[in-house]
């Protein structure tokens, strides 16, 4: 092999891992680990629980591209995956997919917790075999249920300092699971026609697209709601209940605007903007965690 094709191989090797969704995943795993103790976490735990839980998330997101592959290859958004492309083969996918998930549970048991590994591990079965083989091709709730598994991440981070399941954890978890619909549908509504084309029963194609814009309108009302719970429940403080609210009253102008404006460009701006949106919500979190605004 020249220098410049095992280069250019690492390149689909990482796209493999969908590296931009797993550095968010990772991200609200941190998060999670900042959270589970006053000042710093133990150094060791945070540095092999973010090294496992990269590892575990980019193994499943591998295993999607094998199993997803005949799919992949006839929809425009993935059709220049390493696989459908003939870049990688279907052998070596599963055995990279393999290596790095076996040496994520490694990682977990030995250095972190049983715990950690057993969640992670759950997690990786939920999102790469229960949503990818089964959910995804039966039922237009596919992501909802599906969305337990991209949610876990916060829960195994606090898992990975604390070695228990946490309430405020839990509450975390519960904030990604209620974004989730509304993060996906407003893409999905975008790329409807593809997945009509492959018959994968997204929820824009089995209940159309007005009934979809509805759905996302209310899970943003939801997620609003639900956003307000570290607050009231003691675990933020202002910062983040100012960040949660402002952030919120985003989110719910672009699901006003979709309502309104029926167009592709106004769901890909949602979904772009529920990005972000994770993004800052979680960074508040972390600011609000380590310098709180105390009211005298
Ligand atoms: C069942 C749950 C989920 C579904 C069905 C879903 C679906 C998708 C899809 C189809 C895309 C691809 C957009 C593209 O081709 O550019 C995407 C992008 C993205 N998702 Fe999700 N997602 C889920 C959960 C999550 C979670 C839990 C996170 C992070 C915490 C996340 C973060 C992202 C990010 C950062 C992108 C942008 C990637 C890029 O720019 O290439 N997603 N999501
Ligand atoms: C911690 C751990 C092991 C978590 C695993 C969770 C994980 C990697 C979630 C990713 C969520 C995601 C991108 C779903 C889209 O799949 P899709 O098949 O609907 O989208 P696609 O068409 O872009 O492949």
């Amino acid at each position: 092999m020249t220098d410049q094709s095992s280069v250019l191989s690492w390149r689909h090797y990482l796209e493999l891992c969908k590296p931009r969704v797993v550095a968010l995943i990772v991200f609200t795993a941190i998060v999670g680990m900042l959270l589970a103790v006053p000042g710093w976490p133990p150094l060791g735990n945070f540095f092999y629980g973010t090294l496992g839980i990269a590892l575990a998330a980019s193994s499943a997101a591998a295993i999607n591209h094998f199993i997803d592959q005949i799919a992949d290859g006839q929809m425009a958004r993935t059709k220049n995956r390493p696989l459908p492309t003939g870049d990688l083969n279907s052998q070596n996918v599963l055995i990279f997919a393999g290596i790095i998930g076996a040496i994520a549970m490694a990682v977990l048991i030995i250095k972190v917790n049983v715990l950690t590994a057993f969640l992670t591990f759950l997690s990786l079965i939920g999102y790469a075999v229960i949503y990818t083989v089964y959910l995804k091709k039966m039922t237009p709730q596919n992501i909802v249920i599906g969305g337990i598994a991209g949610a876990a991440p916060p829960l195994l981070g606090w898992a990975a300092i604390t070695g228990e399941i946490h309430p405020h954890a839990l509450l975390l978890v519960l904030i990604i699971f209620v974004w989730t619909p509304p993060h996906f549908w407003a893409l999905a509504i975008a790329r409807r026609e593809e997945y009509a084309k492959v018959s994968i029963p997204m929820l824009p194609v089995t209940h159309g697209v007005e009934f979809t814009r509805l759905q996302i309108l209310l899970y943003t009302i939801l997620l609003l709601i639900t956003t307000l719970l570290p607050y009231l429940t003691g675990m933020s403080g202002l910062i983040y209940l100012i960040s949660a609210v402002l952030l919120g009253l985003g989110f719910l102008y672009y699901a006003v605007q979709m309502m309104r404006k029926k167009d592709n460009k106004t769901a890909m701006r949602t979904f772009g903007y529920s990005i972000v949106y994770l993004m800052l919500i979680f960074a508040a979190l972390l600011i609000d965690h380590y310098f709180p605004l105390s009211i005298s």
